[in-house]
């Protein structure tokens, strides 16, 4: 018997539209399970960073529903840590050192000290940068800033991470390696991951299920259970059959080729 899953967000009808008039999101309805990994992915401007600003509170639907745990967002942002947000950018204060960027939300949250410094090299350790805490953002490269960054997003255990194209700036083997690091995460962690992607391989590497995204107004195109167990290979048959399953259904929701 499976175990029953506890539902961490819920779209319900929900539209979005800016008050330039641009309809972001239609008719959005989906709900994502407790210990999913689910990617948005869809064409530029199809509305997936409007979808995930929703779940982190940072922007209202205009008609229709979004919960976390099922609570406003707004609120849930206010009370608790329990969602956490990580941007394409890393976002570090350059005047910080790693140590200091990484406890921040914990800081602000009122942790004394020590307590700060124990969470920080727990995730700076599992970001492989224990032995950064002092440099300066500047001295780190790319990936490794996105690591900062990923640390500092665990350190207030959040139960759900949002990335929003987290990976996109940097390169491939960068960015493979921080995928494979953020699969393992997932794992340890058992967090919820809500993944922002226009890219398919990317999608199906990382995912339990994909969100295939219309083009704007988006919606909900498919939806994709990956069935592939971890750590996946990228050259595999079977990975190769999703990659153009959610190409498919991506190139049609473009409306450009029906699908065969
Ligand atoms: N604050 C805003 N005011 C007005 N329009 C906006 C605002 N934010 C986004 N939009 C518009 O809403 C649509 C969806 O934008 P959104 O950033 O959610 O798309 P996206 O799928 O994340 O795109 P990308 O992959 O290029 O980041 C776009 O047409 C965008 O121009």
């Amino acid at each position: 018997m499976g175990a029953i899953q506890k539902e961490v967000v819920s779209f319900k009808g929900v539209d979005k539209i800016y008050n330039t008039g641009t309809v972001a999101l239609s008719q959005l309805d989906l709900s994502i399970q407790e210990g999913e990994f689910i990617s948005f992915l869809g064409p530029s401007g199809c509305g997936k960073s409007t979808a995930l600003r929703m779940v982190a509170g940072l922007s209202e639907a205009t008609k229709g529903k979004v919960e976390v745990f099922g609570q406003n967002p707004k609120d849930l942002i206010r009370n608790s840590n329990d969602i956490a947000y990580v941007f394409q950018d890393s976002n570090l204060l350059p005047w910080r050192t790693v140590l200091d960027n990484v406890v921040l939300p914990l800081e602000l949250r009122g942790s004394n000290k020590n307590t700060r410094k124990e969470i920080a090299m727990r995730v700076l350790e599992m970001v492989g940068l224990k032995d950064y805490l002092k440099s300066y953002p500047r001295q780190l490269s790319g990936g490794m800033k996105m690591r900062v960054s990923i640390a500092r997003a665990l350190a207030a255990k959040p139960k759900l991470l949002l990335m929003d194209e987290p990976f996109a700036a940097l390169d491939e083997m960068t960015r493979q390696s921080l995928q494979m690091d953020l699969l393992d995460i997932w794992k340890k962690e058992h967090t919820t991951i809500l993944f922002v992607t226009h890219n398919v391989y990317e999608a199906v590497y990382l995912s339990s299920k994909i969100a295939v995204m219309s083009a704007r107004p988006g919606r909900l195109a498919s939806l994709i259970d990956v069935d592939l167990s971890y750590p996946r290979d990228r050259v595999n048959s079977a990975f190769t059959e999703y990659v153009d399953l959610a190409s498919r259904s991506l190139e049609h929701s473009l409306n450009r080729k029906e699908l065969v």
